[in-house]
């Protein structure tokens, strides 16, 4: 088990966002999770790599372990986030060059040595399906580079660091269905190696890339299944109706 949830609750002010959350994740699979707007899917991502430290009037409690350690318990949170790393829905380009957008997080971490600098970029830039594009034009700004190509960028620059869970919070919402199409794979690629987690509004994209999906409603777990079961044959009304669009 890569990631464990115990009894997660988040609050912010005297609403509760998060009510006992358990999940577990594996190694080598891809979680989607679903489920209508404002249900907390984003905060529970941002519980899992302790982003939700940067907001304001939250409270939470549980535990989220990796590899059977309570991140909560860490003192050193850019550790916990180089360990977790999270993308986020809108694709964010670094004022800086394609190479430094990727490099960013490893020269944080104290990487000087040029060789080595020049390996992490390609290899990173090659993952994320974007180094034929980009590789006459590393030092050009990342700007120039299309929605789709930032989102491919923001994912090489969470991969320099070697994450071993990578979080996505509706990575591809703001794309078309050809850069859309190109992530999917990406991710498919990815999860043959690590723990993926993607929360996706997008039913049809929880089908074609998840091993498991998870529904969540009003702040709680509804059902967790194999995605294809899920689907197909959901155990509880409120999947029931989420999935065939009657509510919500
Ligand atoms: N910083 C915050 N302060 C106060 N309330 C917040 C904060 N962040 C989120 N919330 C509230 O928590 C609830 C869950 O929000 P969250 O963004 O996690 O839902 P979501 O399922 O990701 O929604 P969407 O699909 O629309 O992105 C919402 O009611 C939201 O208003």
């Amino acid at each position: 088990m890569s990631l464990q949830i115990e009894n997660l609750q988040v609050r912010f002010g005297s609403s509760q966002i998060l009510k006992d959350i358990q999940l577990s994740f594996n190694e080598r699979k891809l979680y989607a999770i679903i489920g209508p707007s404002g249900c907390g899917k984003t905060t529970l991502l941002k519980s899992l790599n302790r982003t939700l430290e940067l907001e304001r009037g939250y409270l939470i409690s549980g535990k989220v372990k990796l590899y059977g350690e309570d991140i909560y318990e860490h003192r050193d949170t850019s550790l916990i986030r180089q360990r977790i790393g999270l993308v986020f829905q809108t694709p964010v380009a670094l004022p800086l060059s394609i190479k430094e957008n990727v490099l960013f997080g490893v020269r944080y971490f104290g990487e000087r040595n040029k060789t080595k600098l020049n390996e992490i970029c390609e290899k990173c830039l090659q993952q994320a399906g974007l180094w034929e594009e980009v590789k006459d034009k590393l030092n050009n700004p990342a700007k120039e580079l299309s929605g789709g190509q930032i989102q491919r960028l923001s994912i090489a620059r969470v991969l320099a660091v070697s994450p071993e869970v990578l979080l996505l919070d509706e990575p591809c919402s703001n794309l078309d269905p050809a850069a859309t199409q190109m992530i999917e794979e990406l991710l498919k690629g990815l999860a043959k190696q690590l723990t993926i987690i993607l929360v996706t509004h997008n039913l049809f994209q929880a089908k074609r890339v998840a091993d498991v999906t998870t529904f969540l409603l009003n702040g709680q777990v509804v059902e967790v299944g194999e995605t294809e079961t899920l689907f197909l044959n959901p155990q509880k009304q409120e999947t029931k109706d989420f999935i065939s669009g009657l509510t919500y």
